[in-house]
């Protein structure tokens, strides 16, 4: 094996290389500095010249309110970044592992959405999400297209690192109660995802720790596990006004997955957090 990961700067990227060197795999991370993933040419050359046996795509524009102003950027790069990889991971036989997102959905009702359920997204980070999945399942057979949800790793900023670095001015605040989702620690996905390499079992996948939560809930047991004091105020989602709009239900069925719950890795990410 010989897996390329992108957007190792990232979140989820830095992750799956840690996993990657644990169990060592043959690897190369790189990110926007090493190869614009947005540039044709040069994500070809690269590749070819490479060749790796697996690609796991975790690059994306990820800023979800900026990519409603910034339209052009975020389609470059997550649907022609993606289909230049996938096109040229098609060239050299590669296995492709896209990472998507529970912003495909509408999150309309109370009901988990499924692998078949139908994408509707409803911001534009979500529609170039989706429009990515696309890409990918017109340009490679081998692919696993895997998507995750609220997210939170070492690396880069997320709601817990949001939430702690508050605390350190404030001692009350307000979180929207009424989005409901699964938190979920990058160093498990990037297990999931080391292990989901050449199973040979293409598709479609929702992966996510196990349980679910709103942002409120989210907010108290960070706070509960890093042992801080605050008072967390539950908030509707119309008291908290963002330029893009979030699904209220992100609830995904997994299929066959287990992970552990989503207090259970927070309580390891906090620990890990400490030590750092
Ligand atoms: N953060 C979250 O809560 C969630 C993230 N996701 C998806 O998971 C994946 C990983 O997310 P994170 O690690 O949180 O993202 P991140 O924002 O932490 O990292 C993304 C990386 O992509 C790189 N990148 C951006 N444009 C690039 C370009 N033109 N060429 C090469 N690299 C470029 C950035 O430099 C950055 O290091 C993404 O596909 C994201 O859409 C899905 C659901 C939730």
């Amino acid at each position: 094996m010989k897996v390329l990961v992108t957007g190792v700067n990232g979140q989820l990227g830095f992750d799956v290389i840690r996993v990657l060197n644990e169990f060592n795999i043959e690897n190369r991370g790189i990110d926007i500095q090493e190869l614009d993933i947005t540039n044709e040419d040069a994500v070809e050359s690269y590749i070819t010249e490479y060749k790796p046996t697996h690609i796991i795509h975790c690059a994306a524009y990820t800023a979800v309110d900026r990519a409603e102003d910034d339209k052009e950027t975020c389609y470059k790069v997550n649907v022609l970044g993606t289909r230049f990889l996938a096109q040229s991971a098609k060239k050299v036989d590669a296995e492709f592992v896209y990472i998507s997102t529970d912003y495909v959905f509408d999150g309309n009702g109370i009901e988990p959405f499924n692998v078949d359920s139908k994408p509707n997204p409803i911001n534009y980070y979500g529609e170039t999400k989706h429009l990515g999945e696309l890409e990918v399942l017109n340009n490679i057979n081998k692919y696993y297209i895997i998507r995750i949800s609220w997210v939170f790793g070492i690396n880069g900023n997320n709601f817990v690192k949001t939430m702690l670095k508050l605390a350190e001015t404030r001692n009350e605040l307000n979180v929207v109660s009424d989005q409901i989702g699964s938190p979920t620690y990058t160093f498990d996905l990037a297990f999931y995802i080391k292990d989901i390499l050449s199973t040979k079992k293409y598709g479609i996948y929702h992966a996510t720790n196990e349980g679910f939560c709103s942002w409120y809930e989210f907010a108290v047991e960070i706070f509960k596990t890093a042992n801080v004091n605050m008072k967390v105020n539950p908030i509707l989602t119309e008291q908290y006004p963002t330029r893009a709009r979030r699904p209220k239900n992100s609830r995904m069925e997994k299929n066959n997955i287990k992970m552990r719950t989503w207090q259970e890795a927070l309580y390891h990410y906090i620990k890990e957090l400490k030590n750092d």
